[in-house]
């Protein structure tokens, strides 16, 4: 067993996440950063501005992010761990390349990397390895020195990840009523992403229909389902459904649609629907909006009872997760064998991802990945 507290060859961990709007004016700026050059129609970026409008322009990303942030820093301070946690966004600020700037001129010469999506995808994945590269390209070009970034696996099946959402669901379902509760659904719940990016997610192994991307939501559904199973005796049936689309109507994108699929279910006599957003590690837009808002009142409409389960947001399970993470992977940096703790059928998933891991449609440099340009 290595050393519990060991964080070398580690001098920073950097949270790395999606970026919000924090007031109105922010909106249109920031839909211009994450839609730059992916031909998002107008029409979608009108609708999605309005769905940040309605919340008074503030996007709960970044708050949520700070109370992660918040959440590791405890953890590893409770734990003897020192090292420093710092947060950069891909849309909004504060921006990736400033926070590894002021990282770099800290002094900080190998720093692991938290994403805050948990799963493989080109827009989970490699965008960050693209975000990365971008950012020490700019360090470079201001001749500054580069660190070394690693990016830490995919958690979607690490028990700190699972755990407080079967909670979550179990909280949920309680809060039904006792009429309903036996025949309610799981809908189990994630971003949905065009056929082609699916279809190529994850190592090439993983690559034909849905890719890893359907394959690591589905193995987490049925943990999730199957320990409520144990908990309530219940077998509840579920179903992974997806929410978010947009892109032009002819393109396939992951079906069914979570509103699509409570209509089906009510249509089938289902008494009640737990909405179980397993997609997402915060309670970010796409959750108040697609789920909390739309999908909310598509089911009042139907008169169908339902709830929608928590996310894992700043839980200490969830923190404490990432401390192994980054532990298990600098022992694993050093050269020691580690436990890596993974729930479910598809074992831990890679450290490093492999060359053709999540392809872009236009290739670009991607950092901390087997193809990445930098040491
Ligand atoms: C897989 C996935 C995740 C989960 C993994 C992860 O968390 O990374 C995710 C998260 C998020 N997506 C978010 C917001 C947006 N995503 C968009 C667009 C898109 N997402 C896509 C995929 C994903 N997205 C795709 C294939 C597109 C279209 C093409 C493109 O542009 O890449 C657009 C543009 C307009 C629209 O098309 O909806 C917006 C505004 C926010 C912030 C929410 C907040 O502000 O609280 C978060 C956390
Ligand atoms: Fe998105």
């Amino acid at each position: 067993m290595s050393d519990q507290r060991d964080p070398a060859p580690y001098d920073a961990l950097l949270l790395l996440s999606f970026g919000g709007p924090e007031g109105p004016d922010d909106v249109v700026p920031f839909l211009e950063n994450v839609t730059r050059g992916r031909g998002i129609p107008k029409e979608r970026l009108k609708e999605v501005g309005q769905h940040y409008f309605l919340f008074g322009g503030v996007s709960p990303i970044n708050d949520q992010n700070r109370a992660l942030l918040d959440a590791l820093r405890k953890d590893f301070a409770q734990a003897g761990l020192d090292l420093p946690v710092h947060w950069g966004n891909r849309n909004w600020a504060p921006y990736l390349t400033d926070t590894l700037r002021e990282m770099v001129t800290d002094g900080r010469r190998h720093i692991a990397v938290l994403t805050t999506s948990a799963y493989a995808s080109y827009s989970g994945c490699r965008q960050y390895r693209e975000n990365l590269a971008d950012a020490l390209s700019e360090l470079e070009a201001e001749g500054l020195p580069l660190p070394k970034v690693d990016k830490l696996r995919h958690y979607f099946n690490h028990p700190g990840f699972i755990e407080p959402m079967v909670e979550g669901v179990l909280k949920s379902l309680a809060e039904l009523d006792e009429s309903v509760r036996a025949g309610a659904h799981l809908a189990f719940t994630t971003h949905s992403i065009p056929d082609s990016a699916a279809d190529s997610s994850g190592p090439a192994e993983d690559h034909g229909a849905g890719g890893a991307y359907v394959k690591q939501h589905l193995d987490v559904a049925r943990l999730i389902a199957d320990a409520v199973h144990r908990e309530t005796g219940v077998e509840h049936p579920w179903e992974l459904v997806y929410q978010s689309r947009s892109g032009a109507p002819h393109i396939p994108w992951l079906e069914p649609d979570i509103c699509d699929h409570l209509e089906t279910l009510h249509a089938a006599g289902v008494p009640a629907v737990v909405m179980v957003p397993i997609g997402f590690v915060s309670d970010h837009m796409e959750v108040l909006y697609d789920l909390d808002t739309e999908a909310t009142a598509k089911a009042a409409e139907l008169g169908l009872p339902v709830r929608r389960s928590a996310t894992v947001g700043a839980d200490p399970r969830f923190a404490r997760a990432v401390r192994d993470l980054v532990l298990e992977r600098a022992a694993t940096e050093r050269g020691t064998v580690v436990e890596r703790c993974a729930l479910g059928s598809l074992g831990p998933s890679h450290d490093l991802c492999p060359i053709g891991c999540c392809p872009a449609r236009t290739e670009r440099p991607a950092a901390a990945g087997a193809d990445s340009p930098y040491a």
